[in-house]
């Protein structure tokens, strides 16, 4: 026997009178759209542009970079992407330099230096052409890269356990998890791809051409360059901080909108059924300034227009460098949307994690199979997630071999006493203790109404969990009606062969005579039936029943198989009361 406690609370989350910033939390409760769009528009500080952009980029890029991810890091790549980035430099700085010399070698009527030049030019304007398809190449492996990583990171963070049942059940401030692994990591890594093509190299750049600015035209240049530069990144923060959250709010609106799609898709047929249908001019002062001012008084006139188209080069390239940089704030506020989007996802992971971490479920499906097997709640609590009670003082056996049936009002805490069971929930107070098997025999299997088939064979459906390698993917949603899903749910159950089936309404699409043979297979494949259901012709193929009266009380009795109308009777009266 093992102890599974877990007398612990929800994860509190922020509500809409109870702002994210510096505010106390409360136990969670259902939060309206509109609502989480309302906190997410106040809780600037979840969505800005700066520290906590920067602690969940630095995260989102230590994912990226590191050596211990077993899905590969970005390393090689970024190394090859600076190296390519370093060429086209060197070929666009040759580039620049050509004016320059033809003017010197036009004034001073140099023919074969002409020819040297024409072909020294022809080959420099190719190789920063082609330098460019290689960096806008290696730009795209990146981007797909850094999708890969983060995508495969999330993915297996997020469907891990019941993480994501717990993440998307207890933490509605984390809108549409799907759409942020998916859509958000895609335009994420292109956006980093972006911005790390125009200023990947920059720091290097601008200190060299800010030396050659200097060497130049002298202190003033690099000065008035600079002024500009600090002008523009001053300006840009303001816009980027309102665009940050706009991003973010974008994103939200687009998962919705998709999330509505899907449902459209899901549910076609009911809803039919229903009829519901921006310095040129700064750049020239700097070389004027040094013109007229005398400091190239001496050099000879077919050097000068040389040095002057060499210098505005330099100069202008200088300034163009800083523009990007500047250029660079909607993509950066692209950018920080995206982080606040992933970060907050990865820590919300996190938080559910270390909540299950802190609860001690030993794994129900390993250890001694030793005599009876018996489910003990001992004294429990059942909370729903927003914060309803459902039970308390809740002590009871579930034994092998004594089928159960579980009766009660809608919204009693039927399913939700299956869920505490199975380790879905936790519970307020008190634990369940559960019995360890020894064999590869599992436990529990639980069947709902709408049974989950995976895309597949039928063999999948049959062995699910477990895979089988076989190509074939087929939708049986859509190929089955309601009632073959629930039969082919128990041929599933059959193939487990489990001690304990929780059927909840499991058999509310199938004729008599079916349910019939599946309880009598029960019996003789000695699975245990937990059974929530409404129908009183199951009744029979119990031998105890538990009736939840939706107050937060309970009772329990026999069933005997001639009594089954007298069981009937006093449940009716109970419901009455
Ligand atoms: N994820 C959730 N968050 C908040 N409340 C929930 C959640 N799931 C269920 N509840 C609430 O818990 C209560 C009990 O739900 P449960 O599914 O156990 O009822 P039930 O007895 O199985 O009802 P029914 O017979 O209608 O299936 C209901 O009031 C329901 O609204």
């Amino acid at each position: 026997m093992s102890l599974l406690s877990l007398n612990h609370e929800y994860q509190r989350v922020p509500t809409d009178d109870n702002n994210i910033k510096g505010a106390e939390t409360r136990t969670t409760r259902p939060i309206p759209l509109d609502v989480i769009e309302r906190n997410n528009r106040a809780a600037k500080n979840q969505t800005s542009f700066d520290r906590l952009f920067c602690k969940r980029f630095f995260r989102i890029c230590q994912i990226l970079f590191s050596r211990s991810n077993p899905d590969g890091n970005l390393i090689g790549i970024w190394f090859i992407f600076i190296f390519a980035s370093l060429i086209n430099e060197i070929a666009v700085y040759f580039a620049g330099s050509i004016p320059s010399r033809f003017y010197i070698i036009l004034i001073s009527k140099d023919l074969d230096g002409l020819k040297t030049l024409l072909v020294f030019s022809m080959l420099i304007v190719l190789g920063a052409g082609l330098g460019k398809s290689v960096v806008k190449f290696v730009g795209g492996i990146f981007s797909l890269y850094t999708r890969k990583i983060l995508t495969k990171h999330l993915q297996s963070k997020y469907v891990n356990r019941t993480t994501f049942y717990r993440l998307l059940t207890t933490r509605p401030d984390i809108d549409n998890p799907d759409q942020r692994i998916t859509q958000d990591v895609d335009k994420f890594a292109e956006t980093l791809r972006l911005i790390c093509e125009e200023i990947i190299i920059a720091p290097i750049l601008i200190a060299y051409y800010t030396y050659l600015t200097w060497v130049f035209s002298g202190f003033l240049g690099p000065v008035l360059v600079y002024s500009y530069f600090l002008f523009g990144i001053v300006g840009s923060r303001f816009l980027i901080v309102p665009l940050v959250n706009l991003v973010f709010m974008k994103e939200f609106h687009e998962g919705n909108f998709r999330l509505l799609h899907v449902r459209i898709r899901h549910f076609a047929e009911s809803i039919s059924f229903s009829l519901g249908e921006n310095a040129e001019h700064a750049r020239y002062i700097i070389i004027a300034i040094l013109v007229f001012n005398g400091t190239y008084d001496d050099v000879e006139k077919d050097k000068l227009s040389g040095i002057i188209s060499m210098n505005s080069f330099i100069t202008m390239y200088l300034i163009y460098k800083f523009t990007e940089i500047v250029d660079q704030s909607v993509q950066i506020s692209d950018l920080a949307g995206y982080t606040a989007r992933i970060g907050q996802l990865l820590e919300a992971i996190e938080d559910v994690d270390n909540e299950l971490e802190n609860v001690d479920i030993d794994s129900p499906f390993s250890g001694q199979l030793s005599g009876e097997l018996i489910i003990t709640f001992d004294q429990i609590s059942i909370t729903t997630p927003s914060g309803h009670q459902l039970l308390s003082d809740f002590k009871f056996f579930i034994e092998q071999e004594k089928n159960l049936m579980i009766v009660g009002p809608n919204g009693s805490g039927k399913t939700s006493l299956l869920r505490v069971m199975c380790g879905l929930w936790p519970v307020s107070r008190g634990h369940i203790i559960i019995p360890h098997t020894n064999d590869q025999r599992k436990l529990f299997v639980y069947l709902p109404q709408t049974p989950y088939l995976a895309f597949g064979s039928l063999r999948d459906q049959i062995t699910y969990p477990m895979r089988n390698d076989e190509n074939n993917k087929y939708d049986w949603d859509k190929m089955l009606t309601p009632g073959e899903q629930q039969k082919l749910a128990f041929a599933r159950l059959f193939f487990w062969r489990p001690v304990f089936a929780a059927l909840d309404e499991s058999t509310s699409m199938l004729d008599s005579f079916i349910e019939s043979q599946i309880f009598e297979s029960c019996k003789d494949l000695g699975i245990t039936t937990i059974t929530v259901s409404h129908n009183k012709n199951l009744l029979k193929y119990h031998d105890k029943v538990l009736l939840l009266d939706g107050k937060g009380g309970y009772s329990t009795s026999d069933i005997d198989i001639d009594g089954c109308e007298d069981v009937w009777r006093w449940i009716d009266g109970n419901l009455r009361i």
